[in-house]
């Protein structure tokens, strides 16, 4: 009887959540995704940081809040003073993050097996610190997001989630992969199958994933990773049932990507990020008009918009990849960008990987006909990566430029991508794969990309924006780290060893001298300095930077040292730390929680 009763509550709670959505959509964004009141408080530098504004709650319904706008234009001739602004946003608006209440995971331990696996002694106190970090970074949303949802900018999911950090206050789309390979570690198994159950429950609302929770992130997606994201889960867990219930769903998705973002070269299919939003993100409002007035070269100007939500949906927004080969370091990036004539090595790299991974999943639940039908298609991809996007002379993948039928031979780290994912065709025989494989380092030599101090650069490029030189990111270290560590090549293994302690020990100095995981690093010191550039100032917390050295120290944890010999001389311990938007952290029984949770679900049937 319980088991039927908590089913029906979930069944309908999941309704609840859909119709939530939908009526989310129709009503909200005529204040947090576009018009007049948005520009005016944007424009009058409420917050510094533009993506402020958007996130703050208001304080009555939309409709009132636009009615009173719009008696506030009509009485200032639609010159509204900028304090006027302010005082109209203080009037109906509550700060941003009121949307959440304290939650501490119950599936949360103070002593996780890999813990016990990491042989030096300061590394496992600092693991198990950022195993505690989960904590902080955990968000659940408060019953009033599903009664009035109209007032709240986020997107209402019935799980709580492990956010990024800092002003990333919501989930993220790609972060969740990197954040759920340390929270597997962590054995927090319910958490994760909750965050991947708020995907599922998306993609049936929109088609696809959103680039983060929030209303005004639904128009473009971000890096697809939910597929690795359920076969980690099903991988720790054995939870084969799940993955009977989630595949119609990630089928979906896998099929939003082949019919919204592909694009014909030479006869083959590929994909490519292509948001067509042409109008400025509400998040970054003011960067974006800003842009739009400051087009130089780019021969789209009239397009500059859908190039710049283009590469937000890449996940490196903004990077001179996103310039294609016409990048001048003459001038600024963003007005440069061409997002969307470029096809990316690592996107169909990733593609490649999930219509495999469709496959596997297809045979462990006995569906050979599915199987057989992924395996084809992953097959196909392969082989046209391998010829588009391969260079033999460079021995190295490369994007390929769509408007100019060719490779922009430019080192990024994304180049390494099928390294990661394995996707070789099988007409290449495992020996020339291993050589494949191995001539690849030849390439990283010859850049001398794994020679910086700090960790792997993710181009070459100074430009000032977070995507270039000298900025590591973690997911983009771990992807390379993991490609060469799985070879069978043991000077590929060794350099992945080096990068590996380079990268630990690199974000242990940090942590040591701040007491914060950053989002990024700079690869040209060596003692932990974090990296800067691009629209906002770097954040801590952070959700992939932990689950990444988690990674990585349960990898090599029985191999890798702390390396003192930079130790900077101030220690700051973790009862010290702070992080800018963490929660204060009450502990609740678990017990409690299951009346709370009850007694929710019972409330939400009711309404
Ligand atoms: O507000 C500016 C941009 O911020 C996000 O991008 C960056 O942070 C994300 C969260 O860690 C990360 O997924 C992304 O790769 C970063 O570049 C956001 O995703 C952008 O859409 C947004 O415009």
């Amino acid at each position: 009887i319980i088991f039927n009763c908590s089913y029906c509550f979930k069944v309908l709670f999941y309704f609840k959540c859909c119709k939530i959505l939908t009526k989310k959509l129709l009503n909200c964004s005529e204040i947090y995704c576009k018009g007049p009141l948005l520009n005016a408080a944007q424009n009058a530098f409420v917050f510094n940081d533009s993506k402020s504004f958007v996130d703050m709650k208001l304080k009555q319904d939309p409709d009132a809040v636009l009615a009173a706008f719009a008696d506030l234009n009509q009485i200032h001739s639609g010159q509204i003073p900028v304090e006027a602004v302010k005082q109209f946003v203080a009037k109906y608006f509550d700060q941003p993050g009121s949307e959440f209440e304290d939650w501490v995971p119950l599936d949360w331990t103070q002593s996780p097996q890999f813990l016990s696996h990491i042989s030096d002694p300061q590394l496992r106190t600092w693991a198990s610190d950022l195993n505690v970090l989960w904590k902080q970074l955990g968000r659940k949303m408060i019953g009033d997001v599903f009664v009035n949802s109209s007032r709240y900018s986020v997107i209402p999911v019935k799980n709580p989630v492990i956010v990024p950090g800092g002003r990333f206050r919501e989930f993220y789309y790609w972060d969740s992969y990197f954040v759920i390979r340390g929270l597997l570690l962590s054995e927090m198994y319910t958490t994760v199958k909750g965050m991947i159950e708020n995907f599922l429950q998306i993609i049936e609302e929109f088609d696809f994933i959103p680039n983060g929770g929030r209303i005004y992130y639904t128009r473009r997606s971000q890096p697809p990773y939910l597929i690795a994201m359920v076969k980690e889960y099903v991988e720790a867990t054995g939870d084969k049932e799940f993955l009977n219930l989630a595949l119609p769903t990630l089928e979906k998705e896998y099929y939003f990507w082949m019919n919204h973002r592909n694009i014909e070269i030479n006869g083959h299919m590929l994909n490519y990020y292509a948001s067509d939003v042409n109008t400025p993100r509400p998040e970054s409002y003011r960067e974006d008009i800003y842009f739009k007035q400051h087009i130089f070269i780019t021969e789209d100007a009239n397009s500059l918009l859908s190039h710049v939500t283009s590469a937000c949906e890449s996940g490196w927004d903004f990077s001179t990849r996103w310039a294609g080969t016409k990048y001048s370091s003459e001038i600024e990036v963003v007005p440069q960008l061409l997002t969307r004539t470029i096809i990316p090595v690592d996107l169909n790299s990733i593609m490649a990987f999930n219509e495999r991974t469709l496959a596997e999943f297809y045979r462990i639940i006995g569906n050979n006909t599915q199987a057989t039908t992924f395996y084809e298609i992953y097959e196909k991809r392969a082989q046209t990566i391998e010829s588009i996007m391969w260079n033999q002379d460079d021995n190295s993948y490369y994007d390929y430029v769509a408007t100019e039928n060719s490779q922009n031979k430019v080192y990024f780290a994304s180049n390494m991508n099928p390294l990661w994912t394995k996707c070789f065709p099988s007409t290449v025989n495992v020996t020339e794969r291993e050589e494949h494989i191995a001539i690849i380092i030849i390439y990283i030599q010859t850049n001398g990309v794994l020679e910086y101090p700090g960790g792997i650069p993710t181009s070459l490029r100074p430009s000032g924006e977070q995507w270039d030189f000298p900025n590591a990111w973690p997911p983009l270290v771990l992807l390379i780290i993991e490609g060469l560590a799985t070879s069978n090549s043991s000077l590929l293994q060794n350099a992945a060893l080096q990068q590996a302690s380079k990268w630990v020990n690199g974000n242990y100095k940090a942590y040591l001298k701040s007491g914060f995981m950053f989002e990024k690093y700079d690869v040209t010191q060596a003692d932990g300095v974090a990296g800067s550039g691009g629209e906002y100032d770097v954040q801590v917390g952070f959700g992939w930077t932990n689950g990444v050295v988690m990674s990585l120290l349960d990898r090599y944890g029985d191999t890798l040292k702390f390396d003192s010999s930079t130790t900077p001389s101030v220690e700051i311990t973790s009862s010290e730390m702070t992080t800018s938007s963490c929660n204060v952290i009450r502990p609740i029984t678990s017990q409690a929680a299951l009346l709370y949770f009850s007694f929710i679900s019972l409330l939400f049937c009711i309404l």
